[in-house]
């Protein structure tokens, strides 16, 4: 599991470390451990670190430091390091260190074409001509800023960023990697958010922990490959802000069914989905679940879509009887008036009897005012928007739940009571106690249609599998939320490396995935 913690945590955990040792050791650690990974991207691009080009974005403030020290250390190994300047303050050991070392320092001019005052003896340089450096180096390295941030990258630094981010995703490959100092520059360290420009990286190579920011949505998706140095903080008694599953956590949330189990242990699982205008969205959902391991499926629905389900699954059971949990909504118009009305059936039937539900699309808006945690609803941005908007006089389109995933997921859990998993490049779960995950997956070809369906089906036949425990432990609603979508996300790049991929191929490639995370675990 990866955790991520806010820059006050960090900071906090820091803190006795920075009394205990010798001024300036933590950042020279850190600052260490940034050059020899960017020593191996070297190696990787180059074959070797002597002869390559490096530059550094030097910020202000102690992120500089960090670029500035680690830009000493690859000088010294024989890297040619050029340090570009957007601020008048740059962190003063850094600078002597790599000056020392053999390194340059410009510093970048403003419009008027004059030096930032106070940016002591660097040479000055107009911003095109550290634009074209840095699209011609090996490895950008951006320290312009770190945890200290406050808002979107400003000034000289924000015009250099945007206009080299620009030339970089026009450029052809072969152009430099970008590493990210602690976080990409201007990233809302919190909460992921991206408020100006941004420089994508290739890798973040981050201090002490993850923060929070790089794992949600949108900063996670600029952030790269994430790479912890360990500094040795203390984060014991920290409650994480945010967390990201990974294959072993899914294996240790999976029912696996043990020696004596039988079809209705596993756990059963009742659909309603698909309608006459939309058919298919019942043959997607029901084989998540079957595909994903659902003891069994029981499938209510208009006899058309019940014989296209029954042809695709013969497994699924059409009609009512004993079921652990639903999944509902998936192809449901809420104007095709006798599907709606068994959505709105079945789901006060299940709160009553205290089932655990996954409720997605059309069903969210035949949602009762209130729901116990263990109703998950799974909207998409729009969905969500929908959501919020009917129960509230808050506007909210679409654009607004993407520039700010986690804000509006809570909102939406807040409103209803539901856990949420809020679908997208990287999904969102906010569950109780405000438990906050962040999965990120799958490919981007696994935007397609009907891939949600899959989810729903999924996710529904782990919740069936593991109602008792959910019922008696609701937290667990948002962990398994995020382990179907790790799996989701997984068996869709597992269908087809590299490549597009259908809704209904995702499904097929669940029990493989299933297989690959448990890979070890033994049956229990
Ligand atoms: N405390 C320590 O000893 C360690 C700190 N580390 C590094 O230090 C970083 C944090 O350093 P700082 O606290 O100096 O903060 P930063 O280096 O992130 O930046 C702070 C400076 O940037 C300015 N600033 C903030 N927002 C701005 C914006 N939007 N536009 C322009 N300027 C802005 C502030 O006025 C301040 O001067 C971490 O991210 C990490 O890289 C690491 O070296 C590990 C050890
Ligand atoms: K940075």
């Amino acid at each position: 599991m990866i955790l991520g913690y806010t820059a006050a945590q960090v900071r906090a955990a820091e803190q006795p470390l920075l009394e205990s040792g010798p001024a300036g050791a933590l950042m020279e650690r850190a600052a260490f451990a940034l050059a020899v990974r960017v020593g191996r991207l070297l190696r990787e691009r180059r074959g070797r670190v002597r002869g390559s080009a490096v530059v550094l974005l030097v910020g202000p403030g102690n992120n500089g430091g960090d670029a500035l020290h680690a830009g000493a250390e690859l000088a010294r190994r024989g890297a040619r390091v050029l340090a570009v300047l957007t601020s008048t303050r740059a962190h003063d050991a850094g600078l002597a260190a790599l000056v020392a070392a053999g390194g340059r320092v410009v510093t970048v001019v403003g419009e008027d074409g004059v030096p930032p005052a106070g940016a002591g003896g660097a040479e000055p340089v107009w911003l095109g001509d550290a634009i074209a450096e840095a699209s011609a180096c090996d490895v950008v390295l951006d320290g312009l800023l770190g945890i200290g941030a406050r808002g979107g990258l400003r000034g000289e630094a924000a015009e250099l960023v945007l206009l080299l981010a620009e030339l970089l995703a026009d450029d052809a490959p072969g152009g430099p990697a970008v590493v990210a100092v602690d976080t990409p520059s201007g990233v809302g360290v919190d909460d992921g958010a991206v408020a100006g420009p941004l420089l994508p990286a290739d890798l973040t190579v981050t201090f002490g922990a993850a923060k929070a920011g790089l794992l949600l949505p949108p900063a996670s998706g600029v952030v790269g490959q994430v790479e912890v140095v360990d500094l040795g903080l203390d984060l014991v008694g920290r409650t994480p802000a945010v967390a990201r599953l990974e294959r072993d956590d899914v294996a240790a949330l999976w029912p696996v069914p043990g020696a004596s189990a039988q079809k209705y242990s596993r756990g059963v699982l009742g659909v309603v989905a698909g309608t006459a205008a939309y058919p298919g969205a019942g043959v997607l959902t029901v084989s998540g679940a079957v595909r994903g391991g659902a003891g069994m499926v029981r499938y209510l629905g208009p006899p058309g879509v019940t014989a296209a389900v029954l042809s695709a699954r013969p497994e699924v059971v059409a009609g009512e009887g004993r079921v652990q949990a639903w999944a509902l909504g998936p192809g449901v118009d809420p104007h095709d008036r006798v599907q709606a009305d068994r959505v709105r059936d079945v789901l006060g039937e299940a709160l009553v009897q205290g089932l655990p539900v996954v409720v997605d699309a059309g069903g969210l808006s035949l949602l009762p005012g209130r729901v116990p945690p263990w109703v998950v609803l799974t909207p998409h941005a729009g969905e969500l928007a929908d959501l919020v908007s009917v129960r509230t006089d808050e506007e909210v389109g679409r654009a607004a739940v993407e520039a700010e995933p986690l804000r509006w997921a809570r909102r939406a859990r807040e409103l209803t009571g539901a856990t949420v998993l809020l679908k997208g490049p990287t999904t969102v779960v906010v569950g109780v106690h405000d438990a906050v995950y962040a999965q990120a997956d799958g490919p981007a070809w696994l935007a397609t249609a009907g891939s949600g369906d899959v989810l729903t089906g999924l996710l529904g036949a782990l919740l069936a599998g593991r109602a008792a425990d959910v019922l008696e432990d609701p937290t667990l609603a948002a962990a398994l939320a995020a382990a179907a979508a790790l799996v989701h996300g997984r068996a869709a790049e597992r269908a087809q490396p590299g490549g597009p991929v259908s809704a209904l191929a995702v499904a097929d490639a669940l029990p493989a995935e299933v297989a690959a995370v448990l890979d070890g675990r033994g049956a229990r």
